[in-house]
């Protein structure tokens, strides 16, 4: 777990498996979108499902909620087959894909109760309860168009929470939300994976992935090229520093030539300013502390002036970088 804002909640590796996607497939019309997909999530954990625009998300997700059928492989939850008994497996499943689906001209209340009258047993009693988990008792009587975005979305949360699902599905669930809504749909999923419920939360948000998921699959042109713990996938990554450095393209392809992994390269125009107000840009390239001196040595005799050289941690954003050879996630 990445965050600090929830230390205590670690789930076990042991904890069951809630959704299991093992070797999914998905051709459409000739061309294949999925190229064999697989991951489990397990109770209690916030799994992020990260990757570029048109990486195969939403198809992914599509999928989970039997939407779309997959060409190949098979999806389970609570070890019930999608494919197979969709309607049990369904039923242990909230989804919100894309916007909520809500009428703004009724109450939250009244929204909540509309969806109700689709699910056996669940009555005035259990809306009371969501309205309060997802903090909206308050406004509940309000109409939804005078809800702010936020609101809206936690109202699309309380209507996926109301058949008690044990696995709640999220895409891109801070679309569209300022910073402060952002850090609130945050502490809220994770006070939703405290009480016990496994959350699937696609975005294409590394930082956001990166503070809010314990466990992480990256997708890339429509495969899984990494899974694991967010912290161990990361730390796995080494050392990384950040070289600042002129003409940076040169350095970029000394370092490279001396067998250092170069993760990203910004240009003068992005670079930082120095003392001087001299723009440089910078390197950040994958390499311990002790390889510095003689790094620094090759940049000088080729005649690239170097203003800098940081060690820092690496994150999401970097590992994405090393994962896809450079390719950008926004
Ligand atoms: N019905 C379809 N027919 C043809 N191509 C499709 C279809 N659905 C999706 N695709 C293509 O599959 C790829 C993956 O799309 P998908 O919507 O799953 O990506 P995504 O990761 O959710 O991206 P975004 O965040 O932009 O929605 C894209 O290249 C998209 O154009």
């Amino acid at each position: 777990m990445t965050s600090a804002a929830a230390p205590e909640r670690l789930p076990g590796k042991q904890a069951p498996v809630v959704l299991s996607v093992r070797g999914v497939k998905k051709t459409i019309r000739g061309k294949p979108i999925i190229k064999g997909v697989s991951f489990d999530v397990r109770e209690g954990e916030i799994f992020g499902f990260l990757g570029p625009n048109g990486s195969g998300k939403t198809t992914t997700i599509r999928m989970l909620v039997d939407l779309i059928r997959p060409t190949e492989g098979t999806i389970t939850i609570c070890g019930c087959d999608v494919q197979r008994q969709p309607d049990v497996a369904l039923r242990y499943v909230g989804c919100i894909v894309e916007n909520p689906e809500l009428y703004s001209y009724l109450t939250g209340w009244e929204n909540l109760e509309h969806f109700a009258r689709m699910l056996p047993g669940v009555g005035q009693d259990r809306i009371r309860e969501v309205a309060a988990i997802v903090g909206m008792d308050q406004r509940i009587h309000d109409k939804v168009r005078t809800y702010s975005l936020g609101m809206r979305q936690r109202l699309g949360i309380a209507q996926a929470l109301l058949g008690r699902p044990k696995l709640l599905i999220l895409d891109e669930p801070t679309n569209g939300l300022d910073p402060q809504g952002i850090k609130e749909m945050r502490e809220f999923i994770q006070q939703l994976a405290e009480g016990g419920l496994s959350l699937f939360v696609s975005s294409h948000l590394l930082s956001e992935i990166q503070q809010m998921c314990d466990r992480v699959a990256i997708i890339s042109h429509g495969e899984v090229i990494a899974v694991g713990d967010t912290d161990e996938l990361v730390r796995q990554l080494g050392g990384l520093a950040v070289w600042r450095a002129d003409p940076v393209r040169q350095a970029a392809a000394i370092l490279r030539d001396g067998g250092i992994e170069v993760l990203d390269v910004s240009d003068a125009a992005t670079g930082q300013a120095d003392g001087d107000a001299h723009y440089v840009g910078s390197v950040t390239v994958r390499m311990e502390p002790q390889d510095a001196p003689e790094l620094t040595r090759r940049l000088v005799e080729a005649g690239v002036a170097v203003y800098g050289i940081e060690m820092k941690h690496a994150t999401l954003e970097d590992l994405f970088l090393s994962l896809t050879a450079g390719e950008r996630i926004e």
